[in-house]
């Protein structure tokens, strides 16, 4: 029968933008939260997105409202009794993604698969956490993910090949490039990705240049198309500090240590562009 129905846990930016492209690929999706306000928050996100869509041409209006139709609220773990596959993108902290598959593991049937989105912490930790570590797997996309065509596959341990096969034919259906990489801190993406983040923040700290030039090298010299300092903010900057944690401790090598002006700005609750404030300010 394969996947036809998901649950995407987290109605974050991550988890909504999941849910968007499931949705959008004709998945019934179940997009679960804590409290109804999010998850309202995050189908809102997702109804903006397919207007925006529709505003330019580029989508049928019934189109937008047989994608919306296909999403279906959930504060209630049990729901995931129902489904065939659950992509997990709740907070970047393993005590919790441990708890949520320890708990899926006796909510869902023996053949249902659990991914999590996890940007760095190591699947075969979380997949030891149920009793079914084969199929457990990293599904980790890219932010934006309605834009962005990269997913990590990340295999555990353990997992399964039936498993990662089935999870990349997902990808696929999703219009996505499943990319395999093996269960190290960071994988490969954060691993090159985010130690770049980290001394653009130090560059910052040493007040070698201003946020605004420091942005500007990496985009008129490098072509990226956002700045280090943009591209923290946009990500979220707990979510770095998370990954940067899990580079130090997992690898163990000091050039992993996260930059002092990172942690006092997550103290400070300025995590970017999410929470309004962060390198820069957003209304
Ligand atoms: C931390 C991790 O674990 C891993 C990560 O995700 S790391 C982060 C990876 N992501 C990046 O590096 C993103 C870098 N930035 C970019 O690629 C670009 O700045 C960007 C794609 C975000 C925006 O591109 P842009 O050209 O400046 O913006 P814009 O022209 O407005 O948008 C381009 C398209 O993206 C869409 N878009 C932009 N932001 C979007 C968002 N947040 N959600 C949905 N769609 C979005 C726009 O609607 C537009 O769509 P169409 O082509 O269909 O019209
Ligand atoms: N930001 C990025 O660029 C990327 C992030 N990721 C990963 O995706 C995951 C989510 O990140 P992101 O979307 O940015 O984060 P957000 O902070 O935007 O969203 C996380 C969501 O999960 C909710 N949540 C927290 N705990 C639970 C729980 N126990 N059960 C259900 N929901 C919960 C949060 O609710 P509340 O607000 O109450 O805490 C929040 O709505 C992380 O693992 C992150 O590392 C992966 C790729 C890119």
């Amino acid at each position: 029968m394969g996947i036809q129905k998901v649950m995407v846990i987290g109605a974050g930016q991550m988890g909504s933008g999941i849910a968007q492209v499931c949705a959008m690929s004709g998945y019934e999706v179940l997009l679960h939260d804590l409290k109804d306000e999010y998850v309202e928050k995050g189908l809102g996100t997702i109804a903006k997105n397919l207007s925006r869509q529709v505003e330019k041409g580029k989508m049928e209006s019934e189109e937008k409202d047989a994608i919306l139709s296909r999403l279906i609220s959930s504060t209630n773990l049990k729901n995931a009794a129902a489904v065939d596959l659950v992509i997990e993108a709740a907070v970047e902290n393993m005590e919790i993604k441990t708890r949520i598959f320890a708990e899926l593991d006796e909510i869902t049937p023996r053949h249902v698969i659990l991914a999590s989105n996890t940007s760095s912490l190591p699947i075969t930790e979380i997949a030891a956490a149920t009793k079914r570590p084969e199929k457990v797997i990293g599904m980790h996309f890219m932010n934006p993910v309605p834009v962005m065509k990269l997913v990590e596959v990340i295999r555990g341990l353990a997992t399964a090949d039936e498993v990662y096969q089935e999870v990349e034919k997902m990808a696929e259906s999703l219009n996505k490039v499943p990319v395999e990489v093996n269960d190290f801190p960071g994988f490969v993406a954060n691993r090159i990705l985010m130690p770049m983040i980290n001394e653009a923040i130090y560059t910052l700290y040493e007040g070698v240049a201003t946020k605004e030039a420091i942005d500007d090298v990496m985009k008129l010299g490098m072509n990226h198309p956002m700045g280090p300092l943009t591209l923290a903010d946009f990500i979220g900057l707990d979510t770095c500090l998370y990954i940067m944690e899990t580079l130090h401790q997992g690898l163990g090598d000091d050039k992993y240590r996260p930059c002092p002006l990172l942690r006092k700005y997550v103290k400070a609750g300025w995590l970017g562009k999410k929470s309004g404030r962060g390198f820069y300010e957003y209304n």
